[in-house]
C-alpha cells in the first residue's frame, strides 16, 4: 500500500454553513486505492467493541474502534479512556498525506469500524478539552456510502453530506464549537465502512 505514489485528487467543496469551516474532498483517495487501504486496516488494526456506562448499564458501542497514534498520547472519548497504540505504517503514511493536504498537524487518529447499517455513532462534537480551542479534524472514509448529519446546537441549521468511499471531510475553526454530528443507522446498509478520524491531542 503506498499512498504517495497514487495520483491523490484534491479537487474539493466547501460546504456553506453558518459559524463553521467545512470543505469534502469527494475522492481524495481513488476507489481502487479506498478498497485497498480499508482491507489492510481491517487485518492490520486491533479492533475493540468498547463498552460505555449509559445510565448507570454497561453497554457495547455499536460499533469497533482502534485508537492510533504518536507515543504517550491519551484521550477521553465518551467516558472512555483510550491509550493510543503506535502507528501502523499504513497510518503513517495516511497521516502524512492528510498533514500535507490541510497544512495542519495531527498525532494521533480514532479509527471506527461500522460493520454494517446497523452501526452508528450518536450526535457529539469533537470538543474534548484535549484537543483544544479550534481543533482541526480530517476524516478518511473507506467503504460503504453512510449519511454524515450535522446540526447546529443553538440555531435551526442543518446540513447532511453523503461520505463515500475515499473522501476526506475537514472541519476547522468553530465547526466543533457550533455544530454536533452523527452518523446515524441505516438499516438497508450492508457493507461495511471504516472511518478515520485525525487529531491533535494536546500531549
Ligand atoms: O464516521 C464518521 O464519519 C464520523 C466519526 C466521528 O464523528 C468521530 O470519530 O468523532
Ligand atoms: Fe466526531
Amino acid at each position: 500500500m503506498d499512498v504517495k505514489y497514487h495520483s491523490i485528487n484534491t479537487s474539493q467543496r466547501y460546504i456553506s454553513m453558518p459559524d463553521a469551516d467545512v470543505t469534502l474532498f469527494p475522492q481524495w483517495l481513488q476507489p481502487q486505492q479506498a478498497d485497498q487501504v480499508q482491507a489492510r486496516l481491517q487485518q492490520t488494526l486491533a479492533w475493540q467493541q468498547d463498552t460505555i456506562r449509559l445510565f448507570g448499564r454497561e453497554v457495547k458501542i455499536p460499533r469497533l474502534q482502534a485508537w492510533y497514534g504518536a507515543a504517550g498520547i491519551k484521550y477521553r472519548y465518551s467516558g472512555l479512556d483510550l491509550v493510543a497504540k503506535a502507528w501502523t505504517p499504513e497510518l503513517l503514511e495516511l497521516k502524512d498525506q492528510v498533514e500535507a493536504l490541510t497544512a495542519a498537524r495531527f498525532n494521533s487518529v480514532l479509527v471506527n469500524w461500522y460493520r454494517d447499517g446497523n452501526d452508528s455513532m450518536g450526535w457529539h462534537s469533537d470538543d474534548e478539552p484535549e484537543l483544544g480551542n479550534k481543533p482541526v479534524i480530517a476524516s478518511l472514509s473507506l467503504g460503504a456510502d453512510r449519511r454524515f448529519q450535522m446540526r447546529h446546537k443553538s440555531v435551526p441549521a442543518s446540513q447532511e453530506l453523503t461520505l463515500g468511499a475515499g473522501s476526506l471531510l475537514v472541519m476547522r475553526g468553530e465547526t466543533q464549537r457550533y455544530w454536533q454530528h452523527q452518523v446515524p443507522k441505516q438499516r438497508r446498509v450492508q457493507q461495511g465502512r471504516i472511518n478515520l478520524t485525525f487529531r491533535y491531542v494536546q500531549p
